[in-house]
C-alpha cells in the first residue's frame, strides 16, 4: 500500500489521529506558523508545558525567507527537543495554503507530515481535480490533506455582497466524497492578518457565521474543520506596539469567546500566525525602547521568545482546550 513514508524519519505524526481526538474531545489542535529558531523554540516549549499535541506549519513565505532544507532541520530538532524534555506530544509538520500539486508533491517528499492545498480561488470543479490529485499523491505517503472550500474574505471584499465569497454548505458533501481531503478549510467570517473587522472604537466586531458551520456539520457529521484567520490580535500587543512607535491603529482580530466556541464544536485545526507575530513586534518594541543600549538580539528576542511561550499556554489551555490532550 504505502510507498516511503518520509516524515517518520523525522519523527513526525500526520493529522489523520489528532484531529479525530479534537473532534470528539470538543477541542482545537493549534496551527502556529513558523519562519525562525525563536518562533520554533516557543511553541514547543509552550506546546511540551501545556501536554498539547501541535501542528506546526510552514507558508511558501515561510520557504522562501528561511529556506525550506533549514526549516525541515529545524522541524526534526523541534521533534527532538521535545523529546529530550521527556515529552511525547505529537507534532505535526504541515504545508500552509500549497498552491500546486509540484509543491505539495516536493513538501512530502522533504519529509512534511500533512499538506493543505488551497484551491479556494480556482473553480470549482478545478479545485476538485486539484485536491483529488494531492490526495491520491500524499496518502500513498501516508501523508494528510486539508482542502478548502469557500474564499477568506478581506475587510474590502466583504462589502461587495453580490458574490458571498463564505463556504457554500450544499457543495462540501460533495468536494470531501470527490477529493479525498482528511480535513476541511471553511470560510464564515474569518480573514488573514491584524485587520480583519471595520468596527468603530468601542464597538465589537460581528460574530462569525456559525450558521454555515452548523450547517455544515449537519452534512458531513464529525468531518474535520479548519479555520483559517483566527488569530484574536491581542489589543495588549496592539497598545503596546502603538506606544513604542507603532502605527497599527483599528487592528482588530476574532474574539477567544468566538474561538472557544468553534473548538467546541467540529473544528478541529485553529491557525494562528498574526498573533505571534505581534507578541515579537510588541516585545521587541518595548525591550528597545526601554534598553536603548542593549545590542545583543538574545536580549531583545529573548524577550520576545519569553512572551510567545506566553502566549501559546494561554491558547492551549484558555482557548483552544487542547492542553493535556496529548
Ligand atoms: O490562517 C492563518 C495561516 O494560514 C493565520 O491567520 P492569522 O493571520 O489570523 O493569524
Ligand atoms: O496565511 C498566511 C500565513 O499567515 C502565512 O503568511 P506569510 O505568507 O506572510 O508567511
Ligand atoms: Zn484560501
Ligand atoms: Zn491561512
Amino acid at each position: 500500500m504505502s510507498k516511503q513514508v518520509y516524515y517518520r524519519e523525522l519523527g513526525l505524526a500526520n493529522t489523520r489521529e489528532m484531529f479525530q481526538k479534537a473532534v470528539s474531545g470538543g477541542y482545537a489542535i493549534p496551527a502556529y506558523n513558523f519562519n525562525n529558531l525563536e518562533q520554533l523554540q516557543a511553541i514547543v516549549a509552550a506546546c511540551v508545558e501545556t501536554a498539547s499535541p501541535v501542528i506546526v506549519q510552514v507558508s511558501k513565505g515561510a520557504r522562501n525567507y528561511a529556506n525550506e532544507t533549514m526549516l525541515r532541520y529545524m522541524a526534526m530538532g523541534a521533534v527532538k527537543m521535545a523529546r529530550e524534555m521527556g515529552s511525547q506530544i505529537p507534532i505535526a509538520l504541515h504545508l500552509d495554503h500549497g498552491d500546486s500539486f509540484e509543491l505539495c508533491q516536493a513538501c512530502i517528499e522533504s519529509g512534511f507530515s500533512s499538506v493543505m492545498i488551497d484551491g479556494s480561488h480556482l473553480p470549482y470543479d478545478d479545485n476538485v481535480a486539484l485536491t483529488r490529485k494531492v490526495v491520491e499523491y500524499a496518502h500513498e505517503h501516508d501523508v494528510t490533506v486539508e482542502g478548502e472550500l469557500g474564499v477568506l474574505a478581506g475587510i474590502e471584499d466583504e462589502v461587495q455582497a453580490e458574490h458571498s465569497t463564505y463556504t457554500k454548505p450544499e457543495e462540501v458533501e460533495d468536494f470531501v466524497a470527490k477529493t479525498g481531503v482528511d480535513s476541511l478549510a471553511i470560510s464564515i467570517g474569518t480573514s488573514h492578518g491584524a485587520f480583519k473587522f471595520k468596527v468603530k472604537p468601542g464597538e465589537e466586531p460581528p460574530p462569525l457565521r456559525f450558521d454555515i458551520l452548523y450547517e455544515i456539520e449537519k452534512r458531513i457529521p464529525g468531518f474535520p474543520i479548519v479555520l483559517h484567520g483566527s488569530s484574536s490580535v491581542v489589543p495588549e500587543y496592539v497598545e503596546l506596539i502603538n506606544q513604542y512607535g507603532g502605527k497599527m491603529e483599528g487592528a482588530v482580530g476574532v474574539s477567544e469567546e468566538q474561538l472557544r466556541k468553534a473548538a467546541a464544536s467540529s473544528v478541529c485545526k485553529i491557525n494562528i500566525d498574526s498573533d505571534g507575530r505581534l507578541a515579537v513586534t510588541a516585545k521587541v518594541r518595548e525591550y528597545l525602547a526601554q534598553n536603548p543600549a542593549e545590542f545583543d538580539p538574545r536580549k531583545y528576542l529573548g524577550a520576545a521568545r519569553s512572551e510567545l511561550v506566553r502566549l501559546i499556554k494561554h491558547k492551549n489551555k484558555e482557548v483552544l482546550g487542547s492542553a493535556g490532550q496529548a
